[in-house]
């Protein structure tokens, strides 16, 4: 048996972390082969609950789960771990404005960055799904200057498959004949899906573009706001999806990308596509030797360029938020 791989899910009671735990120790996350150990990150009050969840993965004998820690101490939360998961955040509440939710994250991602940067294995790969997910992961990187940068990312995964699936709708394919999509920008309601460069069923999606009332009325607002939608019907915010958009990735970042697509994934820029260093801005990625790539060089209209930049912008102006609050 090989050596257990360490994951540490935070809001680890939370409605993620109900619908994440199970696929991770069913093997969905790192493959059949991986035998993990969960270590599961809760504020006090969270613990009894993430200790009933533990009962429950107990009780399924998966045989690839060699262990379960708790605690509410992110140090040891994050000791020796190889994937973090960032999920428990704090909701914004009646009255929050944005500067204090991000205010309030930032008492969260700030120490988790440095419980990351001090205990966590050299191979260390962080995704955080708690929003708002660009800027707390920009947050947490920057509490970590000992972890390379490319380490830490933010979720998009949920954006992109909502985008595969609203295409693959219209143009009556299966999702899986739907390749090349990208979610440019913020994990915000200013995300861009980009179909452009998509492959739909061997026509470029330039082919669905031409369609402009669908492209501008229904397909960019449909996945930019499908959050706030599953709110409305659900009368609770995407969990399952979510969760299955964090196993999609975290599983892509190791074993890699197919070829011949691409996938959507939050990175700190190094100036990619002229969005400014350091910002955790969703791109066209792929995967390989277990590391993300930008994919570069693809031409951008105005129409692209400038929903890219109306996102850039919010991502700043976030950034800049968290910077007068001394929280990067
Ligand atoms: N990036 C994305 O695509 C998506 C992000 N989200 C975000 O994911 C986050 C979690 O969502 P849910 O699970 O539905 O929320 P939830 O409220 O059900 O669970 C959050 C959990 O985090 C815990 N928590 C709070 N502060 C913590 C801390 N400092 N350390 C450890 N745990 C802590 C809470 O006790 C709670 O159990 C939210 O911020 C939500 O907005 C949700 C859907 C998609
Ligand atoms: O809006 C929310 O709280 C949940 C979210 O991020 C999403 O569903 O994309």
């Amino acid at each position: 048996m090989r050596t257990p791989v360490n994951v540490t899910v935070t809001g680890a009671a939370g409605q993620i972390g109900y619908a994440l735990l199970f696929r991770i120790a069913s093997g969905a996350m790192l493959g059949p082969d991986t035998p993990v150990r969960l270590k599961l990150l809760e504020i006090p009050q969270g613990v009894k609950a993430a200790e009933g969840t533990a009962m429950e993965l107990d009780d399924c004998a998966f045989p690839l789960l060699a262990g379960i820690d708790i605690d509410d101490d992110a140090t040891r939360a994050f000791d020796g771990t190889n994937v973090a998961l960032l999920v428990g955040a704090r909701p914004r509440g009646p009255g929050m404005e944005r500067a204090d939710l991000l205010e309030a994250n930032g008492g969260i991602f700030g120490p988790q960055g440095t419980a990351i940067n001090d205990g966590a294995a050299d191979d260390v790969r962080v995704l955080v799904v708690g929003n708002p997910a660009n800027t707390n992961a920009l947050i947490a990187s920057s509490h970590a200057p000992d972890v390379p940068d490319d380490r830490f990312t933010a979720m998009t995964r949920l954006d992109h498959n909502r985008a595969l699936s609203q295409v693959a709708h219209k143009a009556g394919v299966p999702v899986s004949e739907v390749r090349r999509l990208t979610i440019w920008g913020n994990h915000s309601a200013t995300q861009y899906p980009d179909l452009f460069h998509a492959d739909v069923a061997g026509s470029p999606g330039g082919t669905l573009t031409a369609d402009t009332a669908w492209l501008t009325d229904d397909f960019i607002p449909t996945v930019a706001k499908r959050g706030a939608a599953i709110i409305d019907a659900r009368g609770a915010s995407s969990a399952a999806s979510a969760a299955n958009a964090a196993i999609d990735h975290v599983h892509d970042w190791v074993h890699g990308t197919p070829a011949g697509d691409w996938t959507s994934a939050g990175l700190v820029s190094h100036g990619e596509y002229g969005v400014p260093e350091g910002l955790v801005c969703s791109y066209p990625v792929t995967s390989s030797d277990g590391a993300w790539h930008v994919v570069e060089d693809l031409e951008l209209d105005a129409f692209s360029r400038e929903r890219i930049d109306a996102s850039v912008a919010e991502l700043v102006a976030e950034r800049d938020t968290v910077r007068s609050l001394g929280l990067v």
